[in-house]
């Protein structure tokens, strides 16, 4: 065996010696490739890499964009919350925009470092994109997932990094800190959605699905603020929607089915529909329109409600003239007779029974909405406690409204309201009895908002309307009299025929 303690220093010797160690090193690797199971080569040689490589304080967490053929959420969850770490000291960044988002996005470009602190400890992410090393099958069907050629041969991930002592802390709150931002963004990015019935398209093979609906954004731009309500109806409908989106736990325990139901009522153009548009874009819910009348069927309208999702909003408007529904308590005398036949009809029973039952056992945080302009028409069963949970009266213009309507449509904010006409019109706009439709549509007349015009042509709109209102009256009035008049006369005659027996109320009409 060599030894060095015996040999002359001089640079020969050193050469021969450095010689005789390498060639000794690898007789001796040689002979260890050849003893020891090749499975276990690569891991002796790391595990000694580690012992002469000084042990980092680090740890780095790996965030690969998919987990086995599925997206990572985790990954998802830190491109979007990323986007909001991003430092002026950035270098790169990359910026995209898709027809079906509003806004543009930003986020790092590969090998960009962001730092971010959370809980006093420090962390850094890094965005790293590398060529894919899986085999071209998985490749193939990874491309055929995505529909996107290009970037599928490219494995992107994030790395973490931060102090191995801070794991636990990081993994178990700083990454659901990280999910819960992420899901903030997407909600507030989110473009709400407005399904109808496509007649033209046809259900898909299994009878179900996203074929029963088609969809466009909804892009009105009704909002709380723009609403001509008054204040307090507002907040109070506010805050009903508030509780009922954070009380999932609360419906859990108490075994109720997490839906709410409001029924909006009130004459055409009192904004029925635009709060409808006003709550969806406030709750970022998708709204589902149903048109009752293109349902034929009890069975067609189960198919129908069950292929809506979660967090949305079903709308039937004008339920009253939406059919000739039936009287529940009549149809469910007829329903053992003929169940055949109810399934092969559309009824206010099967309605009702699929809302109270099946449909809101299987859906969560679903709002259901009923509009009408006659609530006094609609079917008891409609209306009784427990149905709609909210009963909302859209009136006439108040002068509240009126104010909402005068800043939104002519700018008028704080000194402004003391124009000329101000004060007219306030008086005059609850007894001329008009919508908010008709308002912001005398103040929208002329192509550009002349205040003194607008407001001109508003206050002739509302005296001309007044006087209406009160000749409208008086004639009411005169046939109310008459009425009464002949009702006096009637009871009169009645109560000496029926003289009151059998307990029946003094004046009441015999055939009651
Ligand atoms: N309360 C309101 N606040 C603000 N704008 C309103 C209000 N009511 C009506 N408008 C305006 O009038 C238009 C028509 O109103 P909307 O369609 O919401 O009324 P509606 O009550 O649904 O009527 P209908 O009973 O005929 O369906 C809206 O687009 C909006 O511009
Ligand atoms: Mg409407």
């Amino acid at each position: 065996m060599f030894s060095l303690k015996d040999a002359p220093t001089t640079a020969s010797t050193l050469f021969s010696a450095y010689a005789s160690f390498a060639a000794s090193m690898m007789l001796v690797r040689s002979m260890a490739d050849q003893l020891i199971p090749r499975q276990l080569h690569s891991y002796i040689y790391s595990s000694l890499s580690y012992l002469f490589t000084p042990l980092s304080p680090h740890l780095t967490l790996i965030i690969d964009e998919h987990s086995g053929m599925t997206r990572n959420q985790v990954y998802d969850a830190a491109e979007l919350y990323l986007r909001t770490k991003i430092s002026p000291l950035t270098e790169r960044l990359r910026v995209s925009k898709t027809p079906r988002k509003k806004t543009i996005s930003i986020s790092i470009d590969q090998g960009q470092q962001v730092n971010d602190t959370f809980d006093n400890v420090k962390l850094t992410w890094r965005y790293v994109c590398s060529s894919d090393q899986r085999s071209e099958s998985q490749n193939h069907s990874l491309r055929s997932h995505n529909n996107n050629n290009n970037q599928s041969s490219e494995k992107r991930c994030f790395e973490l990094t931060f102090h191995k002592k801070h794991k636990d802390k990081v993994v178990d709150f700083y990454l659901p800190h990280v999910f819960a931002q992420a899901n903030a963004i997407k909600q507030k990015e989110k473009v709400v959605k407005l399904y109808t019935r496509d007649p033209c398209l046809g259900d898909d093979e299994n009878g179900m699905g996203s074929s029963i609906w088609g969809s466009v954004n909804l892009e009105h731009p009704a909002t709380f603020e723009t609403m001509a309500m008054e204040p307090e109806l507002k907040r109070a409908i506010v805050e009903d929607m508030d509780r009922f989106v954070k009380r999932r736990e609360f419906y859990k325990k108490v075994g109720k089915a997490w839906k709410r139901g409001y029924l909006l009522y009130g004459p055409p153009g009192t904004g029925k529909s635009s709060l409808i548009a006003a709550m969806a874009n406030y709750l970022k819910f998708d709204v589902y329109d149903l048109e009752l009348t293109s349902i034929h069927s009890n069975y067609d309208l189960r198919r129908i409600l069950l292929s809506t999702t979660n967090r949305s909003i079903l709308v039937i408007e004008d339920i009253d003239c939406s059919l000739e529904m039936h009287d529940r308590q009549f149809d469910e005398q007829q329903h053992f007779v003929h169940q055949q036949q109810s399934n092969n009809r559309l009824t206010l029973s099967g309605l009702l029974n699929f809302i109270d039952g099946l449909w809101s056992s299987c859906g969560d945080e679903r709002i259901i909405v009923f509009t009408t302009n006659h609530k006094d028409r609609l079917d008891p069963a409609l209306l009784r406690p427990g149905r709609m949970d909210i009963h909302i009266h859209m009136s006439y213009c108040t002068t509240s409204g009126f104010r909402i309507l005068g800043s939104n449509y002519l700018g008028f904010h704080g000194d402004n309201h003391h124009h000329r006409l101000w004060g007219e019109i306030e008086g005059l706009i609850e007894s001329a009895k008009v919508t908010p439709a008709e308002v912001a549509e005398e103040l929208m007349k002329s192509d550009d908002v002349d205040v003194d015009v607008a407001l001109d042509r508003l206050a002739n709109f509302l005296k001309h309307n007044k006087v209406e209102n009160d000749e409208t009256e008086e004639e009411a009035n005169k046939i109310e009299n008459q009425e009464a008049k002949r009702q006096k006369m009637d009871d009169h005659n009645v109560n000496k025929i029926g003289g009151g027996g059998f307990g029946r109320g003094k004046g009441r009409p015999m055939q009651q």
